[in-house]
């Protein structure tokens, strides 16, 4: 068999993008994207892209493989940038609309963009952002992506920046005789997108077109997503590509429900309106939806995948009692999608509805693309007992893993490892049935008189208390312990009898061992948040320590005894 070669035709390079165009052939005349009363077809959104993706080289002069970056929630122009971008041969960079101008000006010149796509409503924070360029350094172009709408009108002199509006592509763009670009390798860059930021400054993460296509086709077949869904945009697009569901809903003829801001209200409209089948949102979300003011018992069930962040099975528990069907799997940046997931076992729907969270809120197995998944002793490489309580560092293998951090080959080594592993700086327990369950990401693990503490455990049982709303656990300096946990609690709003820090701590020592029990509860309005709506628990150490915060010293900057 050694004359069997790979030629052209079994190994032209994989690409995400000809899922559009196979969309326009098999589902041309149905609903491919809705946004407020607009609408179109898979066969326009195939043409619009066309046209946007026709004009990037030719009218606005960018080369292939340069960078062009979006600012935009998920609006529809957003959705078709996803596919008109790469479309032209060059890397899409779509950034957070929730960052400051400082952050978005590092990464505009980082990335090295030479074209920016703004939303109307980021127009003001993209201009301060390129005002923050140095003299004499080249700065992007810009386009506008107009809405009205946001009922927002901008200024003669913001206009003057732009050169022309998304629509003005649309209208002059070629898609009759532009041909799209294909990757000459499968292996050239798609995407870059920076991380969250939640333990350090933001990482651009720069993926292929063959990691995009591996990622996006596993998370469909992992979720089970059917042909034809109907899929609402709570997820940003912005964040990570919207988990590869972006080129995803068009592999499987969905419908993609755009919308520019959220709450629960909104959420609970549109479900209705549209019929809505699936959704992606993170537990952080799901907390939202539970205790929103309109949650009611859905007209039929909505499957929702819930990530980025470990779901409290208090939180699923309350969202799942409404109708919806979650799933729940993990992920990050540096995968773009997910790539270990709580793959259900039909025998567990037998359990009581309580142990059924508490199941689904590990993380769970490798999907079915992913080639391995361990968990490991981060010094010695080894893997931890499947014991359920032995704590060890979240490791991959796989196609989705990303090709590196852009001009950052320290920390790209300091994660792709020679031993051909990935590691996350996730840590976690494997369970002797084999699925993984995080405790910690590694720099937020407690550790009080040499026995690790999971934040995320302790934050698990206090979201299970009934006042709760937020909770967020961090390390205390502790001369006795070495560290000791301290708690951030919000509560819901319009509780009556709001309990005290003693209820609270009495509560945990209900349900925790010992030593996980925090030693301080301080309540607060609301927690600090990244960009994407995580916790912020680097900022929340800060402020313990700002507080002259020592459990073992007499003198509490906030004046609290003791427990
Ligand atoms: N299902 C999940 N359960 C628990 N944690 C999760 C889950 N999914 C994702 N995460 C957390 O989110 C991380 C990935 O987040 P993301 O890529 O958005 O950036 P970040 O890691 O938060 O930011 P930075 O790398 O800049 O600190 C994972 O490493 C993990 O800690």
């Amino acid at each position: 068999m050694e004359e069997l070669k790979p030629r052209f035709a079994n190994s032209c390079p994989l690409t995400p993008l000809g899922f559009l165009e196979r969309a326009a052939t098999v589902y041309g005349d149905c609903i491919s994207v809705v946004y407020d009363d607009l609408s179109y077809t898979w066969s326009q959104t195939h043409t619009r892209c066309l046209r946007v993706a026709s004009c990037i080289e030719s009218c606005l002069g960018v080369k292939k493989g340069q960078v062009v970056s979006v600012v935009a929630p998920n609006v529809p122009a957003m959705y078709e940038l996803n596919f008109a971008v790469p479309m032209a041969g060059v890397v899409l960079n779509n950034i957070n609309t929730r960052l400051n101008a400082v952050t978005i000006s590092v990464m505009l010149r980082h990335s090295e963009s030479k074209l920016v796509f703004v939303d109307q409503l980021s127009v003001r924070l993209v201009l301060d952002a390129v005002s923050l360029f140095p003299k004499n350094t080249p700065t992007p172009l810009l386009v506008l992506i107009a809405d009205n709408i946001t009922g927002e009108n901008l200024t003669v002199e913001d206009r003057e920046h732009f050169v022309c509006c998304y629509e003005d592509l649309v209208e002059k763009g070629d898609d009759k005789t532009f041909k799209w670009v294909r990757p000459i390798s499968e292996w050239d860059p798609i995407v870059l997108n920076y991380t969250s930021g939640t333990t350090s400054s933001p990482k651009g993460v720069v993926h292929s077109h063959r990691s995009v296509f591996v990622v996006t086709l596993d998370s469909l077949i992992d979720w089970g997503v059917p042909k034809q869904p109907v899929y609402l945009w709570t997820l940003p697009m912005f964040h990570a590509n919207g988990w590869g569901y972006t080129w995803g809903i068009a592999a499987v003829g969905g419908t993609n429900i755009c919308l520019r801001r959220f709450d629960g209200e909104i959420i609970f409209n549109l479900i209705r309106r549209h019929r809505v089948t699936h959704m992606c949102a993170a537990p952080i979300v799901l907390n939202m939806l539970s205790n929103s003011p309109n949650a009611e018992p859905l007209p039929n069930p909505v499957h929702v995948m819930t990530g980025g962040a470990p779901p409290p099975a208090a939180v699923l528990l309350r969202t799942e009692s409404l109708g919806f069907v979650i799933s729940h799997g993990y992920g990050m940046t540096e995968m773009l999608g997910v790539v270990v997931s709580c793959a259900w076992k039909r025998e567990w729907n037998r359990l009581p509805a309580t142990e059924q969270a508490r199941l689904k809120s590990r993380q769970g197995v490798r999907t079915a693309a992913m080639m391995e998944v361990d968990v490991v002793d981060p010094n010695s490489g080894v893997s931890v007992k499947r014991d359920g309580l032995t704590m060890g560092e979240i490791v991959l293998k796989g196609s989705s893993i990303m090709l590196g951090y852009l001009k950052n080959s320290a920390a790209t080594a300091k994660c792709i490892r020679a031993d051909g592993w990935f590691y996350t700086g996730d840590m976690a327990v494997m369970h002797p049935d084999g699925y993984l369950e995080i405790k910690d990401r590694s720099k937020d693990v407690i550790i009080s008189g040499g026995e690790n503490v999971s934040s995320v455990e302790v934050e698990s049982a206090l979201y299970s208390h009934p006042a709760v709303d937020e909770a967020a656990v961090v390390a205390c300096p502790d001369e006795y312990w070495g560290e000791t946990p301290f708690a951030f609690v919000t509560l819901k709003k319009g509780m009556r009898v709001r309990p005290t820090e003693k209820e609270i701590l009495e509560y945990c020592r209900e349900k925790l061992a010992h030593f996980m029990v925090p030693k301080v509860v301080v309540f607060r309005d609301k927690l600090p948040k990244t960009s994407t709506g995580k916790i912020q628990k680097f900022t929340l150490k800060e402020i313990v320590k700002t507080m002259g915060y020592s459990s073992s010293s007499s003198s509490y900057g906030v004046g609290r005894a003791r427990m």
